[in-house]
């Protein structure tokens, strides 16, 4: 008797302890569904509710509860107990796993489609969800079965890790679990990160102190071989091993993604519902020109320039940091312009300051704007700063500020692009009327091409010079630090002989004196039948006296002659001349 009584007891706790998992699942559906909505993931709202039976119109979130909350309160509560951070999320690496979830997810998508899954059994049939819930997981083993098999990995190689997290991707893809950002906009002109290539071989002694680290990551000035497995400066480097640290923007599918990229990777808010289909049409437009990655150009990596520095820091970084200096009359400057010679690093600053600063950072060109329909560039520069506003904080630059704001005078003018202009000048003005954090940064050539009404908009306008010695020997100094120089070429020379150069002219020139020993090399790598020459030595060697006098020659200065109209704008118009 007493034994059934127990029986009994144990059923009934088997059974309130199911229910409060029950509870528990539906509990945390409702509560993304709702996180969902709010974030303005409408449609994955709608279809989590669709494909969970969880509607927000019957159940909804406590009053002062949202995901967020309670992550932050587990977080809170783990670090008190354990003295650190929880890891709720972790990366994912290795190819096994990203070439079976890429392989899979095509496939599988399309399946599910065709089949109409829905995990969850339909209203009202409580009794059914366990069993539901079971042929949903097992759903999920199979379609991860399936993913293994489209990707060919063996099942006994394809690690348990790899197996969940092909199984929450596509858990997340479904819809039926989880959740994914909207798509990454695909690849925009110049909207990336700029190419990394890192020169692989050893400091030359020359350059072993290299004090400044001026941007020859970002230059693309990678001589390391181009897959032809040189050893360059000592170091071998095989075609094979080489991999791309820094890949063009929207390239995650091709190729395979850097978890690290994937992971840093900025996610946006789903575009708000404009009402329309046309403004989303266009705002998805000027979505793609958001920097979705970080393109890593950090502020040391600018050779001089510090006026232009300081201020940007002063209007961008330090009103993020600290809010509470910056109002009143010391509201954040709204618009700044950097104007000089081209190649002197405006659209590197740029990449700072969307690096340094952690604001959604809009890069626009004219041909973002332009649209060949008449009234659309109007709208698309509505909707620019409607975007800017619902990402704040924000920065838009607008490189070639020119191509989109010339003077209004010309007669020939077409009343399309007046508009377009019209409205860029009410919507800077609407920044400045409110406190809004969008910021505008624009970049010239031809500032004195400019329209005044724009001018006058842009608060700041900093003059980006020549650089001067210092800032040059120091981009030498960085770009020929992974590269052997013979003894006796000193950097200093190297900035004094190249006065009036643009810091893309030094680029270019340290280019071409490190091509030299290697176009030496690659002369005896072949012989002319193009077969290889096994008595090469693989070696690359120093630059010399005679490659840097032949590739001086060869260079030009490209912006000397410009460097005084810049001046005497500058005396007119500028911010201040004084800051290489
Ligand atoms: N101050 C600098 N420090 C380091 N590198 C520089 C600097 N200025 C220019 N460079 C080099 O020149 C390249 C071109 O610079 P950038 O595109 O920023 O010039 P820009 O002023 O925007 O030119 P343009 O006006 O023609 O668009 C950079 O990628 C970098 O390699």
């Amino acid at each position: 008797m007493s034994s059934l009584t127990a029986i009994r007891t144990e059923s009934k706790a088997r059974d309130l302890e199911e229910k409060k998992n029950q509870e528990r699942k539906r509990n945390v559906l409702v509560l993304i569904a709702r996180y969902l909505q709010d974030q303005g993931y409408f449609d994955s709202t709608e279809r989590l509710q669709d494909e969970s039976n969880v509607s927000l119109q019957r159940l909804d979130a406590a009053d002062n509860v949202d995901l967020l909350n309670i992550v932050q309160e587990y977080e809170e509560h783990y670090d008190m107990k354990f003295g650190k951070k929880p890891k709720l999320v972790r990366k994912l690496g290795g190819e096994i796993e990203s070439a079976a979830i890429q392989a899979a997810l095509p496939g599988l998508k399309a399946n599910s489609k065709t089949r109409g899954v829905r995990p969850v059994a339909s209203a009202g049939s409580g009794g059914s969800r366990a069993a539901s819930d079971d042929e949903n997981s097992s759903h999920n083993a199979e379609k991860a079965a399936r993913a293994r098999r489209m990707a060919g990995v063996p099942g006994a190689a394809m690690k348990s890790s790899a197996l969940s997290a092909v199984q929450r991707r596509l858990g997340a893809r479904d819809g039926s679990s989880g959740m994914l950002p909207p798509p990454a906009p695909s690849s925009t002109g110049d909207s990336g990160r700029p190419s990394s290539g890192k020169g692989k071989s050893k400091p030359s002694s020359a350059g072993g102190d290299n004090g400044s680290d001026v941007g020859a990551k970002e230059d693309g000035l990678s001589l390391d071989g181009g897959g032809l497995g040189l050893d360059i400066g000592g170091t071998k480097v095989e075609p094979s091993k080489r991999s791309d640290k820094n890949p063009k923007p929207g390239g995650s599918g091709e190729g395979g993604e850097d978890p690290d990229d994937f992971f840093e990777r900025r996610v946006l808010k789903p575009l708000p519902d404009f009402g329309c289909s046309e403004t989303r049409e266009l705002a998805a437009t000027i979505q793609r020109d958001i920097y979705l990655e970080n393109p890593n150009v950090r502020w040391g990596h600018v050779a001089g320039l510090d006026t232009a520095k300081k201020l940007l820091k002063e209007a961008v970084v330090m009103p993020h940091k600290y809010p509470q200096f910056f109002h009143g009359l010391l509201t954040p400057w709204k618009g700044i312009l950097l104007y000089g010679p081209p190649g002197t690093g405006k659209t590197m600053l740029a990449r700072a300051v969307a690096t340094e600063c952690k604001t959604t950072f809009f890069n626009i060109s004219a041909s973002t704007i332009v649209s060949k329909w008449r009234g659309d560039s109007e709208k698309l520069v509505r909707v620019l700063f409607d975007l800017a506003r619902y990402h704040a904080p924000s920065t838009i630059f607008m490189d070639e500020i020119d191509a989109l704001m010339s003077s209004r005078d010309g007669a020939g003018e077409h009343e399309a692009s007046r508009r377009m202009k019209t409205e860029l000048l009410v919507q800077m003005d609407g920044l400045a009327k409110t406190d809004d954090l969008v910021f505008v940064l624009a970049a010239t050539n031809l500032p004195w091409e400019l329209d005044m009404a724009m001018l006058r908009r842009l608060e700041k306008r900093i003059l980006v010079p020549l650089p001067n010695e210092v800032a040059r020997e120091a981009m030498h100094r960085s770009l020929l630090a992974p590269h052997c120089l013979d003894e006796g070429i000193g950097f200093k020379e190297l900035a004094q002989q190249t006065e009036g150069y643009s810091g893309s002219d030094v680029m270019l020139l340290c280019k071409e004196m490190a091509m030299r020993p290697l176009r030496r090399l690659l002369a005896q790598v072949e012989d002319d039948a193009g077969q290889p020459n096994p008595h090469a030595v693989m070696e690359i060697g120093p630059i010399t006296a005679a490659d840097v006098q032949l590739a001086q020659a060869s260079s030009k200065p490209s912006a000397r002659l410009l460097a005084e109209k810049y001046e005497k704008w500058s005396a007119e118009y500028g911010e201040d001349g004084a800051s290489r």
